[in-house]
């Protein structure tokens, strides 16, 4: 078994991932209703940052106030794991609950911890009124969660691919042995009192070709192991590099060669709605007379119907089976009982050592998610490199509140259709990811103006629902690629302003932002150039330009005791128009901000919450 050698144990692999946690690059999924407008969900550096922290911001506070959250454990996971969640969390572990039982506890919970044998349906989002933030898989499948529904919802999904790759491949491996030597028979038979040597003749494994469908973490495993029993091993995968299969020894064929040509077709693709039923009579009738099948992946990709004639005809003359359709399968399944199969409960997972290293990934898992990480097993949210997260989180901030200081300038029943967002940057196009910046800028525009709730998961779906077009415009700035982002400005399209002044020779609704020193400033709004920190409370005002103008403002803030903690002044032409951008921490009251409006050189203003 010489080839095996490269492999790692899962429980190796898994324990390498550990010390990851720290560093903690993060992305809140709190509902931002939910306890504060603060809990905001954006990205976040614990640790790292050269920069001010995100953490340290007051408005993207994301620790929770305290309580501890709720995980809802629904079946059976490693102790270790359980010990890891109890830590942080109340861990409730309820299993065997019916759909309504789930339904009915999954409002009280943060995050839920499921194998294959849960069902997180639609339904399941919906009666958790907003409060679950996380879905764990405790296993690689995720064909068992509604993943549309958790994205609508904003709920992270999470899954923990690797812990038990092993497991399952070693459990395709026994399988195909027990099968080829009638291992399973012959011990029923030997336990029902009969010594049938001449029934059960086996067929030999060394020198037969094995097809590998689905040349992915399990599949590939597979394939070492039964080049190591001398097995000829090819695959499919439409998706798998082909030096990655070289490798091992393993070529890569189309479909129709993998399953014309081998002995023995061992499936290991996941089930989606291309692979569903993709075995069945049309192509059982192309396989090679005799041929064995495998399989430890899921049970919906064979059309288990197919299947029982395709035995009956002897075209498949045997198979071994750990997975079905629906599991567990009826107790008359002719499936199941036929002789020329051999079943096992989906145990291709169930090692010790493969449940232990689920759980402990998992629980990392969840337990990173709610405190505001981003996930690197994320399936429903784009994976950001925690890296690229850690260079970026000032300009999340900022993008974050261009955008919400874009909509509060908008004149209200204008509907906003388009926004335009222009990255200005030194990097190439490819060294910049802008997914989670746009993610920001949505949250920005649309949190202040909806009760919805918006993060890296639910951005894109949240902005097509509403209706908003965005486009994305990248500007080459001669500077350092070191420094990612020169400059982001926001424009809306065909908006009427509330202040006129905000509106670009363009026509559109502008803002512009950089980030110095690590905090997030606004630069430009409409056509006038300010220099104003964005923190706190903004007021801009649009007056004649002429001198006293900062000492009269100045002052009927400070009637009301109003701190301010920066003033800009921005101006077209001298002596003719100006914009004075002054930040508060204080928010005024009415009459102070009439107050304002009554200076005759004052032609407009406005005071935005940032
Ligand atoms: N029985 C068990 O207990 C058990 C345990 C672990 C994994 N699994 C299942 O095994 C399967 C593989 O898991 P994995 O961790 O190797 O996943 P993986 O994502 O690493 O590999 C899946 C591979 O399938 C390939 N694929 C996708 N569509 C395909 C198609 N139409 N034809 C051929 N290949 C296709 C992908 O390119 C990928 O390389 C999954 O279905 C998983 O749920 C079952
Ligand atoms: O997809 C998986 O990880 C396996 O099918 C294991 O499922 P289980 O966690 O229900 O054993």
């Amino acid at each position: 078994m010489a080839a095996l050698a490269p492999s790692k144990p899962a429980i190796a692999a898994h324990s390498q991932l550990l010390p990851l946690r720290t560093p903690s690059i993060s992305l809140s999924f709190y509902p931002a209703r939910s306890r504060s407008r603060s809990i905001a969900v954006t990205a976040r550096i614990a640790e790292i940052s050269p920069v001010k922290k995100l953490s340290d911001t007051p408005d993207l506070q994301i620790a929770s106030s305290g309580a501890k959250p709720t995980v809802l454990v629904s079946e059976k996971l490693g102790e270790a794991g359980l010990e890891l969640l109890r830590q942080f969390a109340n861990v409730d572990c309820a299993y065997n609950l019916s759909p309504e039982e789930l339904c009915a506890k999954i409002s009280l919970c943060d995050a839920l911890i499921v194998r294959s044998g849960t069902k997180v349906t639609r339904e399941v989002f919906e009666a958790a009124k907003g409060r679950l933030k996380v879905v764990g898989r405790a296993g690689v499948g995720i064909d068992n969660v509604d993943l549309q529904a958790a994205t609508e919802y904003g709920c992270l999904v999470v899954n923990a691919p690797t812990a038990n790759t092993i497991a399952a491949a070693e459990h395709g491996i026994a399988l195909l042995t027990a099968m080829a030597r009638n291992v399973a028979q012959a011990d029923a038979s030997m336990k029902a009192g009969k010594w049938q040597r001449n029934k059960y003749v086996g067929v030999s494994l060394v020198g037969k070709t094995l097809a590998i469908m689905g040349f992915g973490k399990v599949g590939s495993e597979v394939a070492r192991r039964a080049k190591g029993l001398g097995m000829h091993v090819i695959a499919h995968d439409p998706y798998a590099p082909a030096d990655k299969a070289r490798a091992i020894g393993v070529e890569l064929v189309s479909f129709e060669e993998a399953i014309s040509t081998s002995d023995f077709i061992s499936l290991h693709m996941p089930l989606t709605p291309t692979t569903s039923k993709m075995f069945n009579d049309e192509t059982f009738g192309k396989m090679k007379k005799g041929v064995r099948i495998i399989n430890v992946a899921r049970g919906g990709v064979i059309d288990e119907d197919a299947l029982v004639r395709a035995l009956d005809a002897g075209t498949v003359a045997q198979a071994a089976l750990d997975v079905f359709t629906v599991e567990p399968p009826p107790n008359d399944s002719r499936l199941v009982h036929h002789e020329n199969v051999t079943v096992t409960p989906h145990l291709g997972a169930s090692t010790i050592e493969a449940q232990e290293g689920v759980a402990i990934e998992i629980a990392e898992a969840v337990v990173g998610a709610l405190q505001g990480e981003l996930a690197a097993t994320a399936v429903n949210a784009p994976m950001v490199p925690a890296e690229v997260l850690c260079e970026l989180s000032p300009y999340l901030v900022l993008a974050e509140k261009l955008g919400r200081l874009a909509v509060q300038l908008v004149a209200g029943g204008s509907g906003i259709k388009g926004i335009k967002v222009v990255y200005t940057s030194a990097r190439d196009p490819d060294d910049l990811d802008t997914r989670i910046l746009r993610a920001m800028i949505v949250k920005g525009i649309v949190e202040p103006i909806s009760s919805l709730f918006v993060n890296l998961v639910n951005a894109d779906y949240t902005a097509k629902q509403r209706g908003l077009r965005i486009s994305e415009e990248r500007v080459f700035h001669d500077g350092s690629p070191e420094i990612p982002l020169d400059s982001i400005q926001v424009h809306l399209a065909n908006v009427e302003s509330r202040f006129a002044g905000a509106i670009s020779d363009s026509g559109d609704i502008r803002v512009e932002g950089r980030v110095k020193d690590g905090v997030p400033h606004l630069t430009l709004v409409g056509s006038f150039g300010v220099n104003v920190s964005l923190e706190g409370n903004l007021i801009l005002c649009r007056q004649v330009d002429q001198p006293g103008m900062i000492g009269r403002v100045g002052n009927i803030l400070a009637e009301q005791n109003v701190n301010i903690n920066f003033m800009s002044v921005g101006r077209t032409l001298v002596r003719k128009q100006a914009i004075m951008a002054i930040g508060v921490d204080e928010e005024p009251i009415k009459e102070t901000l009439k107050k304002i409006g009554e200076v005759p050189a004052i032609e407009e203003f406005v005071f935005l919450k940032l």
